[in-house]
């Protein structure tokens, strides 16, 4: 084999293999500059070598596959890539060549936002989406409607004078607040946060369960309408009656009529893009006149009428120069990178994130080292590589932390596990501060008067070590604390006095376990009904618990193996922590229906739906949303859509009357 041969697999298989990282696994490994900078070298060589043409090249196809989760659909109008440009030049070039092949002079462009999600086609007949799907390799996708149908801003249903059948096209995105609110939520239920908007807006498409994509605060942005015949003219229209017909389109849109106005937009949204609500990499640029479009067509992999101008992600340069490792509630250990402070997307940097000891080794990082940082929707900075020409000669390899750094402990890593912990739960500070705080916070026992600062005095001047100490605090040895009053320490009491009413599930979200967040705890207070009972539940009988998986599970058993979360409890209960479901919350509480899944449809006489899956949950069962062969009932009421009937005959499942279920729970 040639030498340039052998170059050119290389690149092919690496390419390949970034696109698998990125599109399937969602967790790419090199920037997406990067990507398209190797890209180019592979397009260029081949240019150069058509005697290596190779049909399957990433040049010539469209990074992502099918996966064998979904249906397979084939697109019924092909989805394709977009070519990028870095820069004014790579406009100019392109706009050359529009000119040509058009024969003409001028030609208008419509500027859009290049959102950064996940491509989705959707298709509508007669005003109502019947199907959802991804790209896939641009031929065939995954089919996700019912995941799709979970989005707030996909239009079930459309108004206006839409067309009787066409495509729309458009990116299921992530914004920046969900973003932040999801991983806050994980970090207190001690799961590591995901990495960027994009990686989880495209991931949670990838979801078997809906109910989970419909937790996420995911939304769809329109770009682009396929079909016969449609009453369009230009893509500026096809944006305007988008809208028009129900679907959310940023209004930021404009016709430019040169580079320099396509460059106008560029620059501006370049520097304003931090004031938008969700990610965006970039500007896309159509010619807008369809009948041009039409005229232009496509190359293997992207329409010659439109063109992608990408911003690079902010990035800067500087020292790294220390490697530290903070420890959480739960006792795992996070690598932070110290920087040379400088200034990124507006802000001053000084730390990174290193997340764990495999992305350490991965990038090869090491003190002293001249790194890249980055900032995307990530709350925290990122580095995202090394510059290896700056390395001092005498550098060596980083050796991971083996002990803790705040007791000293060694760490230990379970198999299968990113994260390091300390096991040192009741002697490592932070761990005792961070135990506290999540128990006082607001989703917990909302402790009023009492915040995270003064916990961690608290713990430093003795006075807690846990939060049983809390509820034998006196007013008398709060006060002498620094910005502590006669007032402030009386509110701290009452506040403690008062969360001896916070109900039984908040009570077990509050102790910590780890993967015990606000929903499992709900689920697990509302089974086991009280802490006795939960206490003496195994792992196999946690798992038997609907939605509770092995994870949950061991963890659970395991909190409450140990002796010195025993002995807390028993601390709790002493003084009059709610430990179990009140007589008020047991009332209409049930196991009659355990074991049973109901799918409910239609509507009701004498309870409203959402009474009836309530009623359904007290006694014990499970409530689906769509028909499947573990549904054990349907309750049909009145105008029960005729194909849910279908399915439920077909699938012999029994349909009951609002009367026959009632009478199920007498
Ligand atoms: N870092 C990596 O390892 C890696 C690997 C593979 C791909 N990538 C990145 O992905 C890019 C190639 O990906 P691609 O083909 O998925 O897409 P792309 O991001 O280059 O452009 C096409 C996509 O842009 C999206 N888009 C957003 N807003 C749009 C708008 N207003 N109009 C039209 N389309 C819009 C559409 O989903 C469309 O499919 C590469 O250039 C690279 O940057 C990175
Ligand atoms: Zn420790």
């Amino acid at each position: 084999m040639s030498n340039i041969q052998e170059k050119l697999n290389a690149l092919r298989d690496e390419l390949r293999e970034h696109n698998y990282n990125y599109y399937i696994l969602d967790n790419a490994t090199i920037s997406d500059y990067e990507f398209d900078m190797k890209l180019k070298e592979l397009q260029e060589l081949e240019a150069k070598h058509p005697e290596f043409y190779d049909p399957n090249s990433p040049t010539l196809r469209v990074g992502g596959q099918i996966t064998k989760n979904f249906n397979t659909v084939t697109h019924e109008y092909r989805m394709y890539s977009l070519d990028n440009s870095y820069s004014k030049e790579d406009l100019l070039d392109w706009e050359k060549r529009i000119h040509k092949i058009l024969g003409v002079e001028t030609v208008e462009y419509t500027c859009e936002l290049k959102y950064d999600g996940a491509s989705m086609n959707l298709t509508y007949e007669n005003g109502v989406l019947v199907r959802a799907v991804t790209r896939g390799d641009g031929f065939q996708g995954d089919e996700v409607t019912n995941n799709i149908k979970t989005i707030n801003t996909v239009p079930l249903r459309l108004k206006g004078d839409y067309p009787p059948k066409f495509d729309i096209r458009g990116e299921i995105i992530l914004p920046l607040d969900g973003f932040k609110k999801m991983n806050e939520e994980r970090v207190a239920n001690g799961e590591e946060p995901y990495m960027n908007p994009r990686n989880t807006a495209s991931g949670s498409l990838k979801l078997q369960d809906s109910s989970e994509v419909a937790k996420r605060p995911l939304e769809c942005l329109l770009y682009s309408l396929k079909g016969e015949k449609l009453p369009i003219a230009t893509q500026f229209e096809s944006l305007q009656k988008a809208r028009e017909w129900g679907f959310k389109v940023p209004s930021v849109a404009k016709v430019a009529k040169s580079v320099d106005e396509i460059l106008e937009f560029v620059n501006h949204w370049e520097n304003h893009r931090h004031e938008l609500e969700y990610e965006i990499d970039g500007v896309v640029i159509k010619v807008n006149n369809l009948q041009y479009q039409d005229e232009l067509g496509y190359t293997s992999k992207a329409p010659r009428w439109a063109m992608a101008y990408k911003f690079k992600a902010e990035q800067a340069t500087t020292i790294l120069n220390e490697i530290t490792y903070q420890v959480g509630r739960t006792g795992a250990i996070t690598p932070v990178a110290n920087l040379e402070p400088v200034l990124l997307a507006g802000t001053t940097v000084k730390r990174a994130s290193l997340h764990n000891a495999d992305q350490i080794a991965k990038l090869d990082i090491r003190e002293r080292d001249t790194v890249f940082v980055e900032k995307g929707g990530e709350i925290i900075p990122k580095i995202v590589g090394v510059n290896f020409d700056l390395r001092p000669a005498d550098s060596t390899e980083t050796v991971y932390a083996t002990h803790c750094p705040e007791c000293n402990t060694p760490l230990e890593r379970k198999e299968g596990e990113a994260q390091h912990y300390c096991p040192n739960a009741t002697g490592c500070t932070p761990q005792i501060v961070g135990r506290i705080q999540h128990f006082i916070s607001r989703k917990a026992m909302d402790i009023d008067g009492l915040g995270g600062e003064t916990v961690a005095l608290l713990v430093k001047e003795g006075l807690i070590t846990n939060y049983a100490d809390l509820y034998e605090l006196t007013k008398e040895q709060i006060i002498p604390l620094e910005r502590m009053a006669e007032k402030s320490a009386e509110n701290l009491v009452n506040g403690i006095e008062a969360s001896k009413n916070i109900p039984f599930e908040r009570v077990l979200y509050a102790l910590g376990i780890r993967y015990v967040g606000e929903t499992v705890a709900k689920k697990l207070a509302k089974h086991y009904k009280s802490i006795e009972a939960l206490i003496n539940a195994s792992s196999d009988d946690l798992v038997a618990v609907d939605e509770i998986g092995v994870k949950i599970a061991e963890s659970v058993a395991q909190f409450f193996a140990e002796d010195t979360n025993l002995q807390l409890i028993e601390r709790l209960k002493a003084h009059g922590v709610q430990l179990e479901f009140s007589a008020a919350q047991l009332e209409g509480l049930t196991d009659t229906l355990a074991g049973q899944s109901f799918v409910v449809s239609g509507v009701f006489e004498k309870v409203s739906r959402n009474e009836l899956k309530k009623l359904i949950e007290n006694n014990g069962g499970k409530v689906a949303s769509s028909i499947s062969s573990k549904t054990s009932y349907v309750v049909a009421g009145d105008k029960m859509g005729p194909s849910k009937r279908e399915k439920a005959e077909k699938l012999n499942i029994t349909i009951l009357t609002e009367d026959e279920f009632l009478s199920m729970i007498q």
